[in-house]
């Protein structure tokens, strides 16, 4: 199998060093001689007008004056490379010295991570790709057909990306645009630059106002995820993204202490990665500010958007200061869409494109996936027999990872303990531990330490470790689509990955999603799986609505439709495969409100 060709023998590692203080993560690897707070967006003239700009409209005066279109101009005229903003003199340029490299952080100790960016950019060359909304910009070929700034294009270069993924290829030139969006794309296809590029881009180039409030931060750009550990890895994402470009990223997650994060506000923010029930804290503390937000990102957005985080999330976007629809620009990531989930979205949309990037769920053909029958008092001896295995196959240690998903924290917990007696190094991550705990769990089981990870949903989104070669599903969990995020944490950026799941009668309910997911992904379905399949309907919360596509654009539904006189996406969407999309052309440029597509 080919995620076993990768696999080295485990190497002794020394373990992360004790810590004495609590120090986030987002704070670690500072120069001692940390300059002390300023009093407003220091290091910055932040928002004032002391750059050469890009002939942008100033925004200052009028609340919501600055129409979306109207202050993104800027990228109409294309601007030129260079500018104002790769000028070294403005403002924006003090602080940049003092300013950490994040490209040698102290992260080169897990293991081979520079090397992820060798993408296997064949694995995509079939993906279909489905697009939907009225003038949909066409896609780009490569980064240099895009005009990100210098600035960015040196940080492209530094991540060693050769070429934009089929979701940044899309994403990238409608986000330039000026145009909201909801995108789906299989997990580890590079969303996370997608919509971080655009908004680095827009800040370095648009001109703000001043701040009204000294101690408040007044953040231009806001980015949600639903776990601590994703916010703080598109934190340093996005920072690698925004070296040496003035744009300033901070984070603010829960479990961390918020006097350090707070401070770290008040020396100035533009992109702000936030859990939402932090975010909610400050807003609430009145230590932050959305009304001068232009951008809003919600990562794993169907997450964001379900039972749990709606009513956090329709606070902070519809209840404080943020500005509407229309005049910020919103973007929605992620690698499922239920409809329903699509239909709460479009609340804070504005006359957005529709992108849908590959086939339902995962990565297509890269996870392959395998589905055993294992009584549940049997799961644990039939770990230890994979386990096993794995050693005797080499398959093992830092550069093979296993991550074993459980469904309650204290299995989570109990699994562990049991795995670490019978001689295998594991270690656990769930949302009882500390926060301090959750992140050493994760660093010792990205360096190799502890080259099993058993975790609960809480690791099932957005972490991208490298080098996770198996997932395992010890509980599978009752939505498909958390299937679909679990098992891609293996199979990312083009590399190859196993995951096996362990089925019972307990998981009846999940039959028929899981078995039509394996046959759209290419993967054999064992016959047993089948007869429970026919056996059963789609069950609990498996909302799938069929087709090739992660989601597909819920206003094409008839019911959406209802009343109306014409079909207004009834014309079907375009699509395309590979990188030769032709579909988009015909429709692109074409005016008024009914579909492009009629
Ligand atoms: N253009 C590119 N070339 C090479 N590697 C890339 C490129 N874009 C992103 N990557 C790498 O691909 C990996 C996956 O990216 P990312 O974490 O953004 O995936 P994702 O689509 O957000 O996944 P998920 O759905 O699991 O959240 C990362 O290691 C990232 O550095």
């Amino acid at each position: 199998m080919s995620w076993a060709d990768s696999v080295s023998v485990a190497e002794n590692l020394a373990g992360a060093p004790p810590k004495s203080a609590y120090v986030p993560p987002h704070l670690r690897n500072r120069p001692s001689a940390d300059p002390p707070a300023q009093a407003s967006y220091a290091g910055t003239a932040a928002f004032g007008n002391d750059h050469g700009g890009y002939g942008v409209p100033n925004v200052v005066g009028s609340r919501w004056s600055g129409q979306r279109n109207e202050y993104q101009s800027g990228f109409a005229g294309g601007g030129g490379r260079g500018g104002g903003w790769n000028s070294r003199s403005g403002g924006w340029d003090r602080g940049r010295d003092r300013e950490v490299n994040p490209f040698k952080d102290a992260d080169s100790e897990v293991v081979g991570e520079q090397e992820s960016s060798a993408i296997n950019f064949d694995a995509y060359e079939d993906i279909p790709v489905e697009t939907s909304g009225e003038n949909v910009p066409p896609p780009v070929n490569t980064f240099s057909d895009i005009d990100l700034g210098e600035a960015v294009d040196e940080n492209i270069r530094r991540c060693k990306y050769v070429k934009p993924t089929p979701v940044q290829r899309h994403t990238i030139p409608i986000s330039l645009a000026g145009r909201d969006l909801m995108a789906c794309a299989q997990t580890g296809s590079g969303k996370t630059a997608a919509f971080c590029f655009p908004i680095i881009s827009g800040i370095m180039r648009g001109q703000f106002p001043r701040p009204p409030r000294p101690r408040m931060a007044f953040p231009l750009a806001l980015i949600l995820s639903p776990t601590r550990e994703l916010s703080c890895q598109i934190h340093d994402e996005a920072k690698k993204f925004s070296y040496q470009t003035g744009v300033k990223v901070v984070v603010a997650y829960g479990g961390a202490p918020i006097n350090q994060q707070l401070r770290e506000l008040e020396r100035g923010v533009h992109i702000l990665v936030a859990t939402p029930g932090r975010l909610v804290d400050l807003l609430e503390r009145a230590r932050v500010s959305l009304q001068m937000i232009r951008y809003l990102a919600l990562d794993e957005a169907d997450r964001m958007l379900d039972m749990g985080f709606e009513p956090q999330i329709r606070k902070i976007v519809q209840q404080m200061d943020m500005p509407p629809p229309g005049v910020r620009q919103t973007m929605l990531f992620s690698a499922t869409f239920p409809k329903e989930i699509q239909r709460l979205a479009s609340d804070f949309l504005s006359n957005y494109i529709f992108l849908a990037v590959g086939r339902v769920g995962s990565s297509t053909d890269l996870i392959v996936q395998r589905v055993e029958y294992v009584q549940e008092t049997d799961k644990r001896s039939h770990l230890m027999d994979l386990l096993h295995a794995q050693k005797e196959n080499g398959v093992h240690g830092k550069q093979a990872l296993t991550l074993v998903f459980v469904e309650t924290k204290k299995g989570a917990d109990a699994l562990e303990h049991w795995l670490c007696i019978n001689g295998f190094p594991a270690t656990a991550i769930h949302g009882d531990r500390t926060q301090q705990e959750r992140e050493h769990a994760l660093r010792s089981f990205k360096t190799g330490k502890a080259p099993i990870l058993v975790a609960t949903d809480v690791a099932a989104r957005g972490l991208d470790i490298p080098h996770v070669a198996h997932v395992v599903n010890f509980d599978l969990p009752n939505d498909i689509d958390d299937y679909v995020h679990r098992i891609g944490r293996t199979g990312r950026a083009g590399k190859t990955g196993l995951a096996t799941a362990f089925f019972n009668e307990n998981n009846s309910s999940l039959a028929r999603s899981l078995s039509d997911l394996m046959q759209e992904a290419n993967q054999e379905v064992p016959a047993w799986l089948s007869r429970f399949a026919a056996r059963s309907s789609y069950g609990g919360k498996n909302r799938r609505g069929g087709g090739r596509f992660g989601g597909r654009d819920f206003r094409r539904d008839s019911s959406y439709n209802r009343g109306a006189t014409t079909d207004y996406y009834g014309g079907g969407a375009n699509m395309s495969s590979g990188y030769a999309s032709g579909g988009y052309n015909a429709s692109y440029g074409a005016a008024g409100v009914t579909s492009a597509w009629d």
